[in-house]
């Protein structure tokens, strides 16, 4: 039977979210790219792809001032395809700030909390954001959500030193997790999934992750959780190297770097729009 009528659509509707996922680029560079900036930050993922196509089309007079540090193995390789001067933030003397990050993100809620990890990459991610003095995030419809665990379905992803699996799995069930499971690698590949940094990722499934908790509840009570209350207890476990949720304050409120939650998200829309997410103005038209 021919595949043809019914993959068509499918095509054409990648090929939508493709286009959101670069005009959103286009419109978070154009608004967080000054030229004056020497230190650049750059995420994983499939829309970082076009933040780099950007930046890139600026032209070498901007762009060769410039040092480009990656998050991974993938953004290491974007950055030197496009003739960008790489650079690494373990070479940064301490207190040094990049001027700006750009990354993209598997989920957002109106707070600017984020899920990422849906690559495999978080952890030298979460480097690199908090690094920066501005994260801005890029991203397309489908990731906008008002409770972290609804848009994204696939659990929270969480870096894990390989000895400390079984561990981790179990304290994440005592935890609430409805599901926790260590990530397979890609078709084809036998075995887990290994990141950037040698560990493992366990993909964690809790109910929809609340921004306030309501009167009287206490945090995992009955396996309910706020951002906060969750990621601060993912990170206490023995053997998490780091997880997959950006959370607490916000670039706007640490002008020195040091926030994983962006100043901006920017959202490709299907109809060719773009939509801003601030936390003073919400989600509107940018
Ligand atoms: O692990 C991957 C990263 O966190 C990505 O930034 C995230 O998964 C979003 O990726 P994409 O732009 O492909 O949706």
């Amino acid at each position: 039977m021919s595949t043809t009528p019914s993959s068509a659509p499918d095509a054409s509707a990648a090929q939508l979210i493709e286009k959101s996922k670069f005009l959103a680029a286009n419109r978070a560079v154009t608004e967080h790219l000054s030229p004056t900036y020497r230190h650049i930050g750059i995420g994983s993922g499939s829309t970082v792809i076009h933040v780099v196509d950007v930046i890139s089309k600026l032209g070498a007079n901007i762009t060769s001032p410039m040092t480009f540090y990656p998050t991974g193995d993938q953004s290491r390789d974007l950055i030197q395809a496009a003739g960008f001067r790489l650079g690494y933030i373990s070479d940064l003397s301490p207190g040094h700030a990049l001027d700006v990050c750009f990354d993209g993100a598997d989920e957002v809620d109106p707070c600017l909390n984020l899920i990422k990890g849906g690559g495999a990459c978080l952890l030298q991610e979460k480097l690199v954001a908090t690094a920066a003095r501005k994260f801005v995030c890029v991203a397309d419809s489908r990731k906008i959500s008002n409770h972290l665990g609804t848009a994204w379905k696939k659990g929270i992803p969480i870096e894990v030193f390989p000895m400390a699996v079984p561990q981790v799995l179990g304290e994440l069930e005592r935890l609430g997790s409805l599901s926790a499971q260590v990530r397979s690698g890609l078709p084809g590949k036998a075995g887990a999934c290994v990141t950037d940094n040698g560990l493992r990722i366990v993909d964690a499934v809790f109910k929809p992750l609340l921004t306030e908790l309501p009167e009287g509840k206490q945090e995992g009570e009955e396996g309910v959780w706020t951002v906060d209350g969750l990621a601060r207890r993912l990170i206490e476990i023995p053997g998490v190297a780091e997880h997959g949720l950006f959370y607490g304050k916000s670039g706007l409120e640490v002008e020195s770097g040091g926030a994983q939650k962006p100043v901006a998200a920017y959202f490709g829309m299907e109809d060719g729009s773009v939509m801003v997410q601030t936390l003073e103005k919400g989600l509107v038209k940018a």
